[in-house]
C-alpha cells in the first residue's frame, strides 16, 4: 500500500517551514527558508509577501524531495501562519501594494489615539474581543488606505485585496490572479478586529469603525475544510485547513478541552487557555480569540496573553549587540554568573502587550551599576521571558477563576534549559514539553489530516501526545516574591515613553475638555437608557464602562481617592437588574442616575475650576493625555463588566 503524509506550512515571523507529517504524527522531512526582516524607521517592522511566497515555491518541493513523496502521497496541506501581519495586493497582477505590515509594527499607534476618542471606541471590545491595539489587522489597512493615493476607491471596486498570510498563500496556491480562492479562517479573522467574536462573520459597525471596504476582505470559512486544490508550486494537494500560529500551536499541543493551556515561546511568546463553546470577555487584559472550528461544529473559543518580545530579545542581544553569536550562546553566557546582579531588561520595543496594553511604552534596563556584566544582562535577558509569562498567568487565573496547575511549553526557546526552569521558578508549577516541539506545524497537520479523515477525531491525536521534558519550580518563595516586585517595578518605568510632557498640544486633549466630553456623554447615555424602546442592554454596558473608566482614571491621575460617597452599590444595582425594564430597573437606574448628577455638578463647580486656577495649559494638556490613557487601559480592561464592578463596588468612588 502506498504511504500516504500530511503536509504542513508554518510561516512564521522569521521564517517558513514545510513538514511532512505521518500517521502517527512523526515527523519525516522539514526544509525551512528565513526572510529578511525590514526595520525602515524606529517602530515599523514589515515583510516582503513575494519573497514568503518564493520561499514557499522552494520548500514545498524541498521537503517532498527529502522524504521521496510525490504529491499524490500527500493527503492534505494545512497551514499555519504569522497572524494579524496585513498583506493588501492587487487582484489582476498578484502585486503586493507594498510590504506586508508586521504584527510588531507600531506606526498605527497616532491613529489609534484619535480612533479611541470617538463614542463607538467604547464598543469595538465587545464585538470583537480585542482591545484597540497596534497589534491588530484593521489600523493597519485602515492606515495603508489612508495613505496610499487611489487605493481606497481600488479596494471599493475590490481591485485590490486584504489578507493575512494564510489568504496570500491560499490565493497564490489556488491560481493567484487565475481564479485564485480568495479566503481566511476563523482564527486569523479573530485577530483583524473586524469580525464579529460571536457571530464569527465581519462586522458592519466595526468595518464603518474602521473605515474598511468589505469588497476587499476574504471569506471567513472553518479552520479545517478543504479550500481549494493547489494549482501552482506542486500542483493537485489539497489545501485542507488553515489556522494562526497560536491556535495551531493549541491544536497541535491537543489542549482540545476547556481549561488546558499552551505557551509558545518564539518571537514573542503566547499563552492561550480553552474556554469552550462561549468566548469570554477579559476583565485583566487577555484577548478574547476563536481557538479553531472544525467544520460545521461550533466554534471552540480561547483566551490568550500575547508577549510581544521574548526571543526577539535573544535575537536582538545576538545581532543588535553583538553579545553573542548565536541564540543558544545566551544560556551558556547567563550560566557564567549566579544570579541578575540587580538588573532587569523590560523589552517594551513595540510597547507592552498582555496585561499591560500600553502602546506607549519603550523598553529599559534598570538596576544598572557598574558590577553588571554581559552575564547579568543575559540573565536578564532570559528573565523577562519569565516574568512576563508570570504576568500573564495571573491575569488568566484572575479571568478564569482556576490556578493553572501545568504549563504545556513549545517553540523555539524552549531549547533553552536555563529559560525553562526560569518560567517554573517563576510561575510556581510545573512545565511540560512534548517529543514534538514544532507543535504549530503539529496543530497545522492535525487539522488538516481531520479534514481530510487521515486522522479519525480528536481522541486518536491525544495519544500521539508525549512528555520528552519536565521542569518543576525549585525558587524560594521570598525571593519570588521580592523579584517579581522589582520586575514590575522595572516595568512601570517603561509607562509613558512616547509621550512625554510637553510635547505639542493635540486638540480635545486638554483635561477640563476631556472631562466635560465624559460628562455630557454620561448625561446622553443616561437619558437614551430611560428610553424603553432603545437597546438598553448596550447602552447600559456603555454607561457602566465610561462610568467606571472615568471615575478610576480621576481617581488615579488627577486627584487621589478618599472622597466621600461612591457608586458601585447604585451601578452594581443597574447591572443586576433583569429584565431591563418595569419598576425594579426604573428604579434603580434612578439610584445611579442621581449619583451620576451629583459628580457632575460636583466635578463641574469645583475640581474643573481649580483645575483651570491653578494648573498651567500645558500642564493641563499632559494631564489630559495621562487621564485619556488610563481611561482607554481602563476600557480595554473590560472594567465596567458586571464580575469586574461585583469586585471592585466597594473600591468605586466618584
Ligand atoms: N537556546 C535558545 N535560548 C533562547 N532563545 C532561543 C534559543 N534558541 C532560539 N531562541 C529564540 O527563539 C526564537 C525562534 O523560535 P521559533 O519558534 O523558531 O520562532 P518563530 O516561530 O517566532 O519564528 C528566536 O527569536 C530565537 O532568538
Ligand atoms: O510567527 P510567530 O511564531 O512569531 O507568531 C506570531 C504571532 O502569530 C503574532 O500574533
Amino acid at each position: 500500500m502506498v504511504q500516504r503524509y500530511v503536509m504542513s506550512i508554518d510561516q512564521g515571523t522569521t521564517s517558513t517551514r514545510c513538514i511532512l507529517f505521518d500517521a502517527r504524527g512523526r515527523l519525516v522531512s522539514v526544509a525551512q527558508r528565513e526572510h529578511q526582516q525590514h526595520f525602515p524607521r524606529p517602530g515599523w517592522v514589515e515583510h516582503d509577501a513575494v519573497e514568503i511566497w518564493k520561499n514557499l515555491g522552494r520548500i514545498v518541493p524541498r521537503a517532498l524531495a527529502e522524504a521521496g513523496v510525490s504529491a499524490e502521497q500527500v493527503a492534505g496541506l494545512g497551514i499555519a501562519n504569522q497572524r494579524e501581519t496585513t498583506v493588501l495586493w492587487d487582484r489582476h497582477t498578484g502585486t503586493p501594494v507594498g510590504r506586508a505590515i508586521v504584527w510588531q509594527d507600531t506606526r498605527t499607534d497616532r491613529m489609534l489615539e484619535h480612533l479611541e476618542r470617538e463614542p463607538a471606541a467604547r464598543r469595538v471590545r465587545r464585538l470583537c474581543g480585542l482591545p484597540l491595539a497596534t497589534y491588530f489587522s484593521a489600523p493597519r489597512i485602515r492606515w495603508l488606505l489612508e495613505r496610499t493615493p487611489g487605493l481606497r476607491e481600488r479596494a471599493e471596486r475590490g481591485d485590490v485585496l486584504f489578507g493575512t498570510m494564510e489568504s496570500w498563500l491560499i490565493w497564490n496556491l489556488t491560481g493567484g490572479p487565475e481564479g485564485g480562492v480568495h479566503v481566511t479562517d476563523v482564527t486569523n479573522a479573530s485577530r483583524t478586529m473586524l469580525m464579529n467574536i460571536r457571530t464569527l462573520r465581519w462586522d458592519d459597525e466595526l468595518l464603518e469603525f474602521f473605515d474598511v471596504p468589505r469588497a476587499m476582505l476574504p471569506e471567513i470559512r472553518s479552520s479545517t475544510e478543504v479550500y481549494g486544490t493547489t494549482s501552482r508550486v506542486v500542483p493537485g494537494i489539497r489545501i485542507a485547513a488553515a489556522l494562526g500560529d497560536q491556535q495551531a500551536a493549541l491544536f497541535g499541543q491537543t489542549c482540545f478541552a476547556p481549561g488546558e493551556a499552551k505557551c509558545t515561546y518564539g518571537t514573542g511568546s503566547f499563552l492561550l487557555l480553552n474556554t469552550g463553546a462561549t468566548p469570554v470577555l477579559s476583565t485583566h487584559g487577555m484577548l478574547t480569540t476563536v481557538g479553531f472550528k472544525i467544520g460545521d461544529e461550533p466554534a471552540v473559543y480561547a483566551l490568550e496573553g500575547s508577549i510581544a518580545v521574548t526571543g526577539s530579545l535573544v535575537q536582538w542581544f545576538r545581532d543588535g549587540l553583538e553579545l553573542i553569536g548565536s541564540a543558544p550562546e545566551i544560556e551558556t553566557l547567563a550560566r557564567t554568573v549566579e544570579d541578575n546582579g540587580g538588573c532587569y531588561i523590560v523589552p517594551a520595543f513595540s510597547g507592552l502587550f498582555a496585561p499591560h496594553w500600553h502602546s506607549e511604552a519603550r523598553g529599559v534596563i534598570a538596576g544598572l551599576t557598574s558590577y553588571i556584566t554581559k552575564g547579568h544582562l543575559a540573565r536578564a535577558v532570559l528573565e523577562a521571558t519569565g516574568w512576563q509569562t508570570r504576568e500573564v498567568v495571573d491575569a488568566m487565573n484572575a479571568d478564569s477563576g482556576l490556578a493553572l496547575s501545568t504549563l504545556r511549553v513549545d517553540g523555539g526557546m524552549t531549547a533553552d534549559n536555563l529559560l525553562m526552569q526560569c518560567v517554573a521558578d517563576v510561575l510556581d508549577v510545573p512545565v511540560v514539553r512534548p517529543m514534538v516541539a514544532e507543535t504549530v506545524s503539529l496543530g497545522a497537520a492535525y487539522a488538516a489530516g481531520l479534514s481530510v479523515g487521515y486522522w479519525p477525531d480528536l481522541e486518536g491525536l491525544r495519544r500521539n501526545w508525549h512528555r520528552a521534558g519536565q521542569w518543576l519550580p525549585a525558587m524560594d518563595p521570598a525571593r519570588r516574591d521580592t523579584e517579581y516586585a522589582q520586575w514590575r517595578h522595572a516595568v512601570e518605568l517603561t509607562f509613558g515613553w512616547m509621550r512625554p510632557a510637553g510635547t505639542p498640544r493635540q486638540p480635545g486633549s486638554e483635561l477640563t475638555e476631556v472631562l466635560l466630553g465624559d460628562h455630557r456623554e454620561l448625561e446622553r447615555l443616561c437619558r437614551e437608557l430611560r428610553d424603553q424602546d432603545a437597546d438598553r442592554e448596550t447602552l447600559r454596558a456603555e454607561l457602566s464602562a465610561l462610568l467606571v473608566a472615568h471615575a478610576t482614571a480621576v481617581e488615579r491621575v488627577v486627584r487621589p481617592s478618599g472622597q466621600d460617597g461612591g457608586f458601585g452599590a447604585e451601578l452594581l444595582a443597574v447591572l443586576e437588574a433583569d429584565p431591563l425594564e418595569g419598576a425594579g430597573f426604573d428604579e434603580a437606574l434612578i439610584g445611579l442616575e442621581a449619583v451620576v448628577d451629583a459628580h457632575i455638578r460636583g466635578e463641574e463647580r469645583g475640581l474643573l475650576n481649580e483645575l483651570r486656577r491653578t494648573l498651567s495649559l500645558s500642564d493641563r494638556t499632559a494631564l489630559g493625555r495621562a487621564f485619556t490613557g488610563e481611561r482607554r487601559r481602563q476600557l480595554d480592561l473590560g472594567c465596567g463588566t458586571l464580575a469586574h464592578v461585583r469586585e471592585n463596588a466597594a473600591r468605586l468612588r466618584l
